[in-house]
């Protein structure tokens, strides 16, 4: 077991969000959840990477985690290479793993001519491959992903396909949250959240 939810309920101002949420996810799966605009998504992903906490319920985790949020966490006055550096710091990883890391990554991803770019001249889509790319960085067991395709290209998109199934190969659990799946086929369980509740 990988993440196991039990009972979640968060609400915001006495307004429950999340009701009565129960997951577990085990190493090498692939899970979907859909849901409409507003229906909690954002606010389980957030629980489960440990950025907010629920009102009720437990979060009980094994191994790290990497999370992707929809509105990519980057500082704009600073380059791809010093966000690999600052991240890299924080995930403690030792700079010739990190440079082997980052060359995949870079090469994968296809962007490593905005290695030296600050972030606030990188296009939507780079800094989605950025945002994606710090997650990825210290190769969790746990991959959360908000809407992680959002601005990508066809060929991007083809690519984030191929790097989740090498990742699912590896043993790591991905859970992927979005508003629209179009990929059924490559998901283990998609689940819908609505009313509060996981279907
Ligand atoms: N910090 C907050 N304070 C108060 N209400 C919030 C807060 N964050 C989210 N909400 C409310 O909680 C509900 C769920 O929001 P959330 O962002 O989790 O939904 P979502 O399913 O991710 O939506 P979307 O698909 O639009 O991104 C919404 O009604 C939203 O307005």
């Amino acid at each position: 077991m990988i993440l196991k939810l039990e009972n979640i309920y968060k609400s915001y101002s006495k307004k429950p969000v999340l009701k009565e949420v129960s997951l577990q996810l085990e190493a090498g799966t692939l899970t979907g959840i859909v849901g409409e605009n507003g229906s909690g998504k954002s606010t389980l992903m957030r629980i489960i990477a440990g950025d907010i906490s629920a009102n009720r319920g437990k979060v009980h985790k094994n191994g790290k985690t990497g999370y992707c949020p929809q509105e990519a966490i980057l500082f704009p006055e600073i380059t791809v290479q010093e966000h690999f550096r600052y991240f890299s710091a924080a995930y403690n990883i030792e700079a010739e793993v990190l440079n082997v890391r980052v060359e995949e990554l870079l090469d994968h991803f296809n962007y490593r001519k905005y290695y030296n770019t600050r972030v606030n001249n990188l296009s939507g889509g780079t800094r989605q491959k950025l945002n994606l790319s710090i997650a990825l960085l210290h190769e969790p067991e746990l991959l959360i992903l908000d809407e992680p395709y959002n601005g990508f290209d066809w060929d991007t998109y083809l690519k984030f396909w191929d790097y989740t199934k090498d990742l699912k190969e590896k043993g790591c659990s991905i859970l992927v949250v979005s508003h629209l799946i179009n990929e059924k086929k490559k998901f283990d369980r998609i689940y819908k959240l609505e009313n509060g509740t996981l279907k």
